[in-house]
């Protein structure tokens, strides 16, 4: 953090460099954009309707670092509460009109954004890729699902009912959905523009107006978003960005008095903050989606024939190590029937060892301050005489000398139950594997965690897939499989990893305020 302003930061130069950034859309024209400037790229606010520059004298500034290299990529101001407040006014007013839309208008709004990201696709992959770390290949994924996203509630809304029922032949009631106002959306770094739009899209299809918060570690892809915005030609002031750290901007966006809801997506201590500074606000929405430590429980007979045996050891694999273990929903447990155990280990590391190739299908984890979090447990691990199946406690990097995050996929076994390894959300890739003897202690062994996220179970027993699947205690189970989203769904955790549910109809539980009218059934 410095509280240097950046020479160049003029109206004029950020709109320059809006038009520079928004022409790379290849690694080599991006990086050669980043490593010949003068200075680094300048990320400003979009508030009502513009890239604007920070009014607060007391504004900040962060570095933010490209993780596969180490190097500054580009510096954004961390705003402050008065900044804060102003989008939340622009958001407030921008409500008065955007709420009263019809359901066509605003569906039109959100499919010419789903477009122009559609005709943009690269570009965006290129720099979410850049700036957090990822591989392309995961950022194309990661915007596909972005385009989904807008394109899924634009039609939603279009075929969206309510219930009506008729009681004793007394009186008729039927249920009236608004928008229930303005909202905070609060992203992480992992999936920054997928989750980022996640929180968008439905906002605004159900006649909410929006400030978001991306991540400071990953801001790249919001302050995109908001040219993208721009040229959709949304109307100004509906959804607002504003950049900055957690505990200022965040925290001053959290408590803003003008703030009706707060969709948050993130670590569960931030969550606790978030819903203990909301504590005395009880008409505030809380969506919040929080960390987990998913069980992805192995059984023997998904190992008996080649093809499921296959299926099995890939499933796994992609559940621990995509997008570098940092996902909430990653499998970062695994836990093996007895029988299959040994077979299971040998297979699964030549597998991991054989398709996710570090800087080749493995990207760099997303911040220093990262990467030291991870190594940190990876020396636990070998404090704990944790047994590396694969990868290795990765070097401590000196300040002068880093060329980027990178941190090998590891496999230990061996690990005790009570381990802050088996226990702690890591969000990187590594994995523990242990062995179980029968169905009970599987499920037990699952449940053993302060959260309960999503889980995966891999068996080719019918009875199984039910009986088991409806005793873990978790927000989502896949069951051969893992990650397959249909929007519509209920997407949330138990325990800590949240509380509300997002997607389809769930999301308008979210975004809208409902009564219930009773009418004389005369
Ligand atoms: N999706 C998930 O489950 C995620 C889990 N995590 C977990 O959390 C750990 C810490 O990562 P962080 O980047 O520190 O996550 P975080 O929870 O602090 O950050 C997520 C977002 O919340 C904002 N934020 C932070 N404090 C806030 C506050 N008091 N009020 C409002 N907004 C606030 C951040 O600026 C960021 O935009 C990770 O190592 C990982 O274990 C992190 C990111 C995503
Ligand atoms: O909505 C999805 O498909 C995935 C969501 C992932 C997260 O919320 C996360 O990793 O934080």
């Amino acid at each position: 953090m410095s509280n240097m302003k950046p020479e160049e930061w003029t109206r004029q130069a950020l709109m320059d460099c809006a038009d520079a950034i928004w022409s790379c859309d290849t690694l080599e024209k991006a990086n050669s954009l980043i490593h010949s400037r003068p200075t680094p790229i300048c990320l400003p606010n979009y508030v009502a309707g513009e890239l604007r520059l920070p009014s607060s004298a007391a504004t900040t500034f962060i570095d933010s670092f490209e993780p596969k290299t180490g190097a500054l990529l580009c510096r954004l101001p961390c705003a402050q509460q008065d900044d804060v407040e102003e989008a939340v006014r622009h958001a407030r007013t921008a409500f008065q009109t955007w709420s009263k839309t019809t359901r066509a208008e605003r569906s039109g709004h959100l499919r010419r954004v789903s477009e122009l990201l559609q005709d943009h696709r690269e570009l965006f992959a290129v720099w979410e890729s850049i700036d957090q770390g990822k591989t392309l290949e995961r950022a194309r994924i990661e915007v596909d699902r972005a385009i989904s996203n807008f394109s899924y509630f634009s039609t939603y809304i279009l075929h969206e009912q309510t219930a009506a029922r008729m009681i004793d032949g007394v009186a008729l009631t039927y249920e009236h959905r608004s928008p229930a106002g303005v909202f905070a959306l609060i992203s992480p770094w992992n999936m920054p523009l997928y989750l980022l739009t996640w929180k968008i899209a439905p906002c605004l299809a159900f006649g909410c107006t929006a400030v978001a918060k991306p991540s400071e570690v990953t801001s790249m892809s919001a302050y995109l978003l908001g040219v993208l915005l721009l040229k959709a030609g949304l109307p100004a002031g509906v959804v607002n960005i504003v950049l900055g750290d957690g505990p200022t901007t965040g925290a001053a966006l959290v408590a803003s008095p003008l703030i009706d809801g707060v969709s948050f997506t993130g670590g569960t201590p931030t969550g606790i903050a978030i819903r203990r500074a909301t504590a005395h606000q009880i008409r505030k929405h809380l969506s919040l989606e929080l960390g987990g430590k998913n069980p992805n429980l192995v059984f023997a007979d998904s190992m008996m024939a080649p093809a499921t045996r296959e299926r099995t050891i890939r499933i796994a694999a992609s559940a621990a190590f995509e997008n570098q273990g940092e996902i909430c929903l990653c499998g970062s447990r695994i836990y093996v029937e007895r029988t299959a155990y040994e077979d299971f280990v040998r297979e699964f590391t030549e597998y991991v060892a054989r398709k996710y190739v570090l800087r080749e299908t493995v990207g760099a984890v997303a911040s220093l301050q990262h990467y030291h979090k991870i190594r940190g447990y990876l020396e636990l691990a070998a404090e704990e005489k944790a047994t590396f199946r694969l990868g290795a406690v990765p070097p401590l990097l000196d300040k002068n000398e880093i060329q980027g995050y990178w941190i090998a996929p590891t496999i230990l076994t061996d690990v005790a139950r009570e381990s802050a390894l088996q226990t702690n959300e890591i969000f990187g890739p590594v994995v523990t594997i242990s062995p179980f003897e029968d169905e009970e202690e599987a499920v037990r062994l699952a449940n053993e965690s302060e959260y309960g996220l999503a889980a995966v179970l891999l068996t080719t027993d019918g009875a199984r897939m039910r009986r088991v699947g409806e005793q873990i205690e978790a927000g989502l189970v896949w069951v051969n499989c893992w990650l397959v989203r249909e929007l519509g769904t209920p997407f949330g955790g138990m325990k800590n990893s949240g509380t509300g549910r997002e997607g389809g109809d769930y999301s308008r539980d979210v975004f809208t305020v409902v009564r219930t009218l009773h009418l004389p059934a005369y």
